[in-house]
């Protein structure tokens, strides 16, 4: 079934739908993973884009019950080069194509993913429309031209959960009223703005205890639980509009040890002061270069952000990693206070685990603080 991927400057791409008719627009990014699509797929940051993956053949390994990072798939299509049909290995319980098919995902095959992807980074990240209904360049590109750009949407809203929740593989939702640290564990309000599973898991292989709670949860509702430390998680979308969210972290930064990932990061790094910019294409990968600036050290990181801050005017933080590709900020540290951040996936899922020493560092830090 002929499908056609239309850019917002109206430069085209012919290929094929492999889950069925549909339209969907989005802003297209590119992921050089060579592996990982599961997890990509799941992951909550992904909402509101369309994925193109550089790898030319995805789908080999199949589906499986255990590479997911959250409970539905978040991208709005996906795009590929060739899609794997019969995948082949032991855990596999699923073809690609029709765990998208079964989750009303569109994808399609067929593209120029290198071509596509030199054109994004050549003139910039751009919305665009996938379609096997309207064929029409024009009209697609007029309908891209329309979506909402990615600067100014608050996603992680969209995605944040509901009702307070602990995770034991799966989240499992809890009435505050009667809710109960466990003894020996670090306490840990989550603030859930799209977290990744694997973030979750590595968080309790640390000795943390998280409390997800929704993203709007108020400084008040979150000092009455008497937590040790505050998380803030990974998501989609700007966030500079997150501005509700952004005052709680400030009050939460002044009494609270604090760490965020990449959107947490981002909110953090703004709380504090600091300024964001969207970047001219995202970086998406599996493989960037980030220098660790107190060992000098470099580790292979996992990233998946399209924003990012710049804390250069607050003489107060230090950055504590940089991105080799570009020089952008991938870390930083409050010089008196416990409080840390990281733009990359320490969680690396999918990725190398160069970085996991973020989590024991977290650790060390929390603990610190609890002896005074
Ligand atoms: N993975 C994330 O948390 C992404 C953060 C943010 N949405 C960005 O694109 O920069």
């Amino acid at each position: 079934m002929k499908a056609m991927l239309v850019l917002e400057d109206g430069t085209f791409f012919e290929g094929t739908s492999f889950t069925g008719h549909g339209e969907i627009g989005g802003e297209v990014i590119f992921n050089t993973g060579m592996t990982g699509y599961q997890e990509i797929l799941t992951d909550p940051s992904y909402l509101g884009q369309i994925v193109c993956m550089t790898y030319p053949h995805i789908g080999n390994y199949g589906i499986n019950d255990e590479d997911i990072e959250s409970g539905k798939i978040h991208v709005s299509a996906f795009v590929v080069k060739e899609c794997v049909k019969t995948p082949s290995n032991w855990r596999a319980t699923q073809s690609l194509p029709d765990y998208l098919k079964e989750n009303n995902i569109l994808g399609i095959e067929g593209i120029d993913t290198r071509a596509l992807t030199r054109h994004i980074r050549i003139h910039g990240a751009m919305r665009a429309i996938i379609s096997t209904k309207d064929l029409n360049v024009e009209n697609l590109k007029q309908k891209a031209k329309s979506l909402p750009p990615m600067q100014g949407q608050a996603l992680a809203y969209k995605v944040s959960c509901n009702k307070p929740y602990i995770f034991n593989n799966k989240p499992h939702e809890v009435d505050l009223k009667n809710f109960k640290w466990p003894k020996n564990r670090i306490r840990l309000v989550v603030l859930d703005f799209g977290i990744k599973w694997s973030i979750l898991r590595l968080l309790k292989k640390y000795e943390f205890e998280p409390l997800i709670v929704p993203a709007t949860t108020s400084y008040e509702e979150i000092n009455s639980l008497q937590p040790d430390a505050i998380f803030l998680s990974n998501g989609p979308g700007d966030p500079e509009p997150l501005t509700e969210v952004i005052q709680t972290v400030k009050k939460l930064s002044e009494n609270y040890p604090l760490a965020g990932i990449c959107l947490g990061h981002q909110i953090l790094g703004l709380a504090l002061g600091g300024k964001c910019f969207k970047l001219k294409f995202g970086h998406h990968a599996l493989n960037h270069p980030v220098k660790d600036l107190a060992t000098n050290k470099i580790e292979i990181s996992s990233q998946n952000h399209g924003f990012c801050v710049d804390i250069s005017e607050l003489d107060f933080l230090q950055a504590t990693h940089i991105n080799l590709n570009d020089n952008t900020l991938e870390g930083f540290k409050h010089k008196t206070k416990p409080i840390i951040a990281v733009q990359h996936h320490p969680e690396a899922g999918p990725g190398p685990h160069d970085c996991q020493t973020f989590f024991a560092h977290f650790k060390k830090m929390v603990k610190k603080h609890i002896k005074g």
